[in-house]
């Protein structure tokens, strides 16, 4: 599912974000990525949808070569990965629904979705999507009504509904309390047993990380 082949990152200004990463993650796994604070965690997150473009080495998504990928390839790749941040990335004035239709975006041209005009199977998604986050009472809500832990169920749902095979989550929780912590994580592996949905994580929390990994990848001044 994803490749790392010998990867490295160096910032412009001299950083060095990861050093010979050579990584493989087979479809459907549960991947926590831990270490310390600058350790290089959400360089290589970031750099698996090229969110951080890499200094050396290729990155292969779904047999596909992301570092290569220009135009259509490198959208066509993209709408397959969805991605959850700690501040969940919401338009808090807009509703829980709109939310999660986002994740419809990368299917339609640009002025469908400033009109707003999604497809009724669209809605159907995103209404299965908030159930399968046990959030469907709350589709009509604004999203900044809502706690923490419910926005960031929200998120999870807009990748759901971006029908996305592999979910990359740079510190899900790192705003989270324990109880919230533990409806998000629990949510990500449902999706990832139910769906099949790879799952990579990134995590500072070594006891969070050790309750739900398939597979726990540790960095340590960006390497591994
Ligand atoms: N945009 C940037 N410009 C310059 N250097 C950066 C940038 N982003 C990260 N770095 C540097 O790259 C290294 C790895 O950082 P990264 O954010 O990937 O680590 P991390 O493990 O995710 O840490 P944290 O948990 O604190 O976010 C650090 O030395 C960091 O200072």
């Amino acid at each position: 599912m994803i490749e790392f082949k010998n990867v490295s990152k160096v910032y412009p200004n001299g950083a060095r974000g990861l050093k010979n990463i050579n990584i493989k993650i087979e479809k459907g796994e549960f991947v926590v990525v831990v270490g310390l604070s600058g350790a290089g965690k959400s360089t290589l997150l970031r750099s698996i949808n090229r969110l951080h473009e890499v200094s050396n080495g290729e990155i292969i998504v779904g047999g596909k070569s992301i570092t290569k990928a220009q135009g259509t390839d490198l959208y066509r790749i993209r709408r397959d990965i969805g991605m959850i941040f700690q501040h969940f990335n919401l338009v808090k004035r807009s509703s829980v629904m709109r939310n999660v239709l986002s994740g419809r975006a990368g299917y339609h041209s640009t002025w469908k979705m400033v009109l707003g005009l999604f497809p009724k199977k669209d809605k159907e998604l995103a209404i299965q999507a908030l159930k399968r986050v046990n959030m469907p009472e709350k589709a009509y809500i604004r999203a900044d009504q809502l706690s923490g832990g419910q926005q960031q169920r929200v998120s999870i749902a807009r990748a759901l509904a971006q029908e996305a095979k592999l979910i990359l989550a740079d510190e899900p929780v790192a705003s989270l309390d324990p109880l919230t912590t533990k409806q998000v994580m629990d949510d990500l592996q449902r999706v990832n047993q139910e769906l099949g949905i790879t799952m990579v994580v990134n995590l500072h929390f070594i006891d969070v990380a050790r309750k739900y990994a398939t597979r726990i990848i540790g960095l340590r001044r960006s390497r591994f």
